[in-house]
């Protein structure tokens, strides 16, 4: 995994305190990762358009043009005239070379956003909103310095961003690339060398970018072995049926050695899912909610207060009683319309989904401080995975998986996990990475895995 920063300022402070190292250094260094990538991906002369706004984002471009003069074509375009210090130096720096200021925007085969970076404090004005939407009505392929243009330092986008292939990033990761509503403008995320090797320039966080590698998929070690030996998941069946089918199938294909439906019915279940009206007696973990429906709450409550460690999802998350078992048992999975309702019910706070979209972390980390010891699934473009001061980020989903039933899979995952003895976070880990990584390898095309497909790419993980 990769640490993520709230800001990178101090990090940069540090830098200059720590490691002597200067303002100009970090400067030239930002600037060489972003030639460095042009040069590796270009043909030599390809056309380059340089945009550059007024602080040491432009400052950045400015040092860019110096490096890339004469091997490339490359035109800058001043948004604004150079205003900070740095931005002086570069602008004087350029002008001892013939790079053209070029007097309008053209379509090059390279764009560079180097606008606003972590230094955007207001709204754009007019003439930003207009140049980034021209920016973003051209073909070429675009590179966002730091941060696409338009994003704050929250990862919201108040009305337009820089749409980009690639962002380069600057010294670390910062939360505001990861946010939602950034997913489709910040493009490939790829993070700049500022002058001394990235592990030293970080310091401590409690913040992670999940890596393909943090997987740990439950291969069996031990041959002498039997089906309990992997534990035996329990999935309430609710009224709409299908869900917690779903999430049998899919706790039994993750390696889970035995799957009970709970169900007040008969099922027509495949034929590996067994069928219960109760909690078995060897159960090592539950799944409860999915399409849970009308369901006695006496009957809820005595699931809830058994020992057992448990995956909780979807209708539960309106119920008020689900508030005397948020502990160290529960993994909760909530989409943002359940996580608005969890936030409600347990008096932390009364927002709109599209509130907790522009501030996922914001609230994510007040419900986990309230609730420290709940290990909480929030899904979405990004899945956040958090418990007490600790945020795990997995950033691997896509469009893909936006269809019914594909978080009934995820439960149901977990639950495999859970019954097989990973601890809640680790669960949800490989759980949410299994999950993505199946449905990038989904062959077809982006619009029609049904779960029953989804589950099959699970199974060649
Ligand atoms: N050690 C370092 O410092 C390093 C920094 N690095 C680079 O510096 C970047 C940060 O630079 P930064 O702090 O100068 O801010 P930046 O993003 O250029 O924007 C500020 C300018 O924009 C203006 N402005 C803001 N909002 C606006 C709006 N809505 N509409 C219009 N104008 C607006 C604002 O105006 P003002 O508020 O002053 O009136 C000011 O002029 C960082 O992202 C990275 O790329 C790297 O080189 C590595 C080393
Ligand atoms: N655009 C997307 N990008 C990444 N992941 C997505 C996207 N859309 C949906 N998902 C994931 O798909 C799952 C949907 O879960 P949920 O809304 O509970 O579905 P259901 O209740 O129908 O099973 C979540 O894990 C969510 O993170
Ligand atoms: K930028």
């Amino acid at each position: 995994m990769q640490k993520i920063f709230d800001e990178v300022n101090s990090l940069d402070k540090r830098s200059y305190e720590k490691f002597f190292l200067t303002e100009d250094i970090l400067m030239e260094h930002a600037a060489f990762s972003i030639y460095t990538y042009i040069e590796n991906n270009f043909k030599k002369n390809s056309t380059i358009l340089i945009i550059c706004g007024s602080g040491n984002n432009g400052a950045d471009g400015l040092a860019l043009a110096r490096l890339l003069y004469k091997k490339f074509d490359i035109k800058i375009y001043l948004a604004n005239e150079p205003k900070s210090s740095m931005a002086k130096i570069q602008y004087e720096r350029i002008k001892s070379l013939d790079i053209t200021i070029s007097e309008k925007l053209f379509e090059a085969d390279i764009l560079i956003d180097c606008l606003f970076g972590t230094g955007l404090n207001r709204s754009l004005d007019e003439n930003s909103k207009t140049l980034i939407s021209k920016l973003n009505s051209f073909n070429s392929f675009k590179i966002a310095c730091d941060i696409p243009s338009g994003i704050n330092n929250v990862g919201q986008i108040e009305n337009i961003a820089f749409k980009a292939d690639v962002t380069i990033t600057m010294g670390a990761l910062k939360l505001s690339l990861f946010s939602d509503v950034v997913k489709d403008f910040i493009g490939d995320i790829q993070v700049s060398n500022l002058g001394i090797q990235r592990e030293i320039y970080e310091t401590q966080t409690n913040k992670f970018l999940l890596e393909l590698s943090d997987i740990n998929l439950p291969f069996r070690d031990k041959d002498n072995s039997h089906k309990g030996t992997f534990g035996h998941t329990n999935i309430i069946i609710g009224t709409k049926t299908g869900a917690g089918i779903i999430s049998c199938d899919s706790a039994f294909a993750f390696g889970c050695g035995l799957v009970t439906a709970i169900s007040k019915e008969d099922l027509d279940l495949p034929y590996h899912i067994m069928q219960d009206r109760k909690i078995s007696k060897n159960c090592t973990s539950i799944a409860i909610g999915m399409g849970l429906g009308e369901y006695e709450k006496n009957e809820i409550e005595k699931i809830l207060e058994t020992d057992i460690l448990k995956v909780i999802d979807a209708d539960l998350f309106y119920e008020k009683l689900l508030l005397k078992y948020l502990d160290d048992k529960v993994v909760l999975t909530p989409h943002p319309k359940e996580f608005i309702s969890l936030l409600k019910l347990t008096n932390t706070d009364e927002i709109s989904i599209e509130e907790l979209q522009n501030n996922r972390f914001l609230y994510v980390e007040k419900f986990c401080k309230k609730y420290p010891k709940v290990v909480l699934l929030l899904k979405g473009a990004n899945v956040i995975i958090a418990q007490n001061e600790e945020i795990f980020i997995n950033n691997f989903g896509r469009a893909v998986l936006s269809k019914g039933g594909s978080g009934d899979v995820l439960s149901g995952l977990i639950a495999s996990l859970l019954a097989q003895g990973y601890d809640r976070l680790e669960a949800c880990i490989t759980a949410s990475l299994a999950h993505t990584t199946a449905s990038n390898n989904y062959p077809k095309n982006n619009y029609s895995l049904s779960p029953q497909e989804l589950i099959e790419e699970i199974k060649k993980l």
